[in-house]
């Protein structure tokens, strides 16, 4: 999947701080524990100052605000380390340091492993060894998280353009082997490979699952959940789905982690919450031949999915197809006529931000408790999904929509030029198409646009994708719902519709959302930020 061409950052990733650290990696140098983090005794940061001019050792990711509180200069936070553990002499015994592998930051935008002694000065009484004392910093640094996971890596050779397997090793492996993490590596052969390896997997084996690809990955791993016998309860329940940017679509990784840089997300998956996300139910077909499958990201039908799909012969003009099928059709006044049935939640955009604050607020209150509960009452305990959780409701195709269903007028559904229905808020790096998309709400978002509004509008309107303020433009039609049924009507001769950037039959689906069932890694719990949250 593909969406927009521009390549800079979504903002979210600029957290990587300029503090700066100045010592000899190996020195044993002094140092002492505080809320946030090690604290590195300011006569050494002053004589290190001194001495280094240049080759200064940078370090820190920072993925929510927490971080920004850190002392500067001189200190490691929690959130950057990813182990600790005694340090032993020639013989293997164990001397009064400790050796700290922490994220630091290279480039503007990545991170990579660094390693340095600290002789720690200040730490509880009950303390009695420097094993214990390590064991304490690593509760600290994987406070809700868990420590040593097992991660199974599902990884699309041919994704990103065949850049995956390189980006895994040099960039998200070092990560990865530096937190300890225990890693079964295993490549996608062919197209619905991943769909086996879930729908087989001993899930016993494994806390995560780190898609190193696009959204391709994810979206079959999901399905493969779905087509176990107990339509994916249990997986669900105990392994949760994240990925690590290595495609050319990485809307699951700029959402959650808030990184297209794939060494950051990683560090940002180790650290995140277990969270409980909604997942969408997509039926198509009536009777025997009725198949749903599951979307974690999007349904598109008209310009965006044509643009995006329909586009795939342009492939050598790279990113820039997008935005060229995009505008092509923009100004050909291309219409995707529908019969479009919807099951609203909001009626009016103030209704939604206020759905939003209540829920971010709420979300972002009970992320900060977990934060402050104690040492032991650590880790987060989600809802046990079973089979009712996982049940389609709604009526069959064949069937009549239900009377609370709204049909949309002919003057818009016959004009239709954009529907698109997500869970998630970026879809690119520079695109917040659902701003007001929230983890576990029970809603999807729907936006809508149509041929009613001038050529000049609806490019203004695509121009304001990237900060997501197109939602607040009048001629954008935007709800939060619980179901609909599309009906094409326009023959499906070079038109598509694609359900989380893959491309679907072209005909008539029904969606439903299926709340909190997927288990996902989100930085406090919630979704990166959005125009919505900020
Ligand atoms: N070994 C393989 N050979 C061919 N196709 C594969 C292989 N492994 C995975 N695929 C398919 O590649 C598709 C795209 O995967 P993914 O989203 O991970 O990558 P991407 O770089 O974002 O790709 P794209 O730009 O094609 O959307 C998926 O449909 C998946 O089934």
């Amino acid at each position: 999947m593909l969406y927009s061409t521009k390549m800079y950052n979504t903002g979210q990733d600029i957290n990587i701080s300029s503090e700066r650290l100045l010592y000899h990696t190996m020195d044993g140098i002094s140092a002492s524990l505080d809320d946030l983090g090690i604290k590195i005794a300011s006569q050494v940061v002053e004589a290190t100052e001194a001495e280094h001019h240049g080759g200064l050792l940078s370090y820190c990711i920072s993925p929510r605000p927490s971080l920004e509180s850190a002392e500067s200069k001189s200190h490691i936070p929690y959130k950057n380390i990813l182990w600790v553990e005694p340090v032993t002499d020639d013989t293997g015994e164990v001397q009064n340091e400790l050796e700290v592998t922490y994220a630091k930051a290279s480039g503007k935008h990545s991170v990579k492993p660094t390693t340095l002694h600290v002789q720690i000065s200040n730490y509880k009484p009950n303390i009695t060894s420097t094993q214990e004392l390590a064991n304490y910093i690593l509760s600290k640094a994987y406070k809700n998280h868990i420590i040593e996971p097992t991660v199974l890596v599902v990884i699309n050779p041919h994704g990103g353009q065949g850049k995956a397997v390189k980006i895994y090793n040099s960039e998200v492996k070092p990560i990865l082997r530096a937190a300890k993490a225990k890693i079964t590596y295993q490549e996608t052969n062919y197209h619905e490979h991943a769909v086996e390896i879930a729908r087989d997997l001993d899930i016993s084996k494994y806390d995560i699952i780190a898609c190193c690809s696009g959204d391709g990955i994810p979206h079959e791993i999901i399905n493969g959940f779905f087509q176990r016998p107990d339509k994916g309860v249990e997986a669900f329940n105990k392994v949760a789905i994240s990925q690590l940017p290595c495609g050319s679509g990485n809307a699951l990784s700029l959402s959650t982690h808030g990184s297209n840089d794939a060494a950051l997300a990683t560090v940002h998956m180790l650290k995140a919450m277990r969270t409980k996300l909604d997942l969408m139910a997509v039926t198509q077909g009536v009777g025997e031949n009725a198949t749903t499958k599951l979307s974690f990201l999007t349904q598109c039908y008209g310009i965006i999915a044509d643009a995006d799909i329909g586009t795939e012969h342009l492939r050598w003009l790279g990113p820039m197809r997008f935005d060229l099928g995009v505008a092509q059709r923009v100004l050909n006044r291309s219409k995707y006529p529908c019969e479009l049935y919807v099951n609203f939640v909001t009626k009016s955009k103030q209704d939604i931000s206020a759905h939003f604050e209540t829920h971010h607020r709420r979300v972002s209150s009970s992320a900060s408790n977990l934060e402050s509960v104690s040492e032991e009452e650590d880790y987060v305990k989600l809802p046990t999904l079973t089979e009712e959780n996982l049940q389609i409701k709604g009526p069959q195709l064949d069937e009549s929509p239900p009377s609370s269903w709204v049909r949309i007028d002919d003057s818009i559904a016959k004009n239709i030029n954009i529907l698109y229905v997500g869970k998630m808020p970026y879809i690119s790096n520079d695109v917040q198409f659902f701003p007001a998309a929230l983890p576990n709400d029970g809603y999807m978002d729907m936006i809508l646009t149509d041929t009613n509004t001038s050529v000049l509008e609806t490019t203004s309107i695509l121009m304001s994708l990237d900060k997501g303020l197109h939602v607040h433009n009048e001629k954008v039609h935007h709800a939060k719902i619980l179901s609909y049924r599309l009906v094409p009507k326009l023959p499906g001769h070079n038109h598509y519709i694609s359900v989380d950037g893959e491309s679907f039959p072209f005909e008539p689906l029904q969606v439903e959302v299926l709340p909190g069932v997927l288990t996902g890694l989100l930085q406090g719990g919630n979704f990166v930020e959005t125009c919505y949250s900020q």
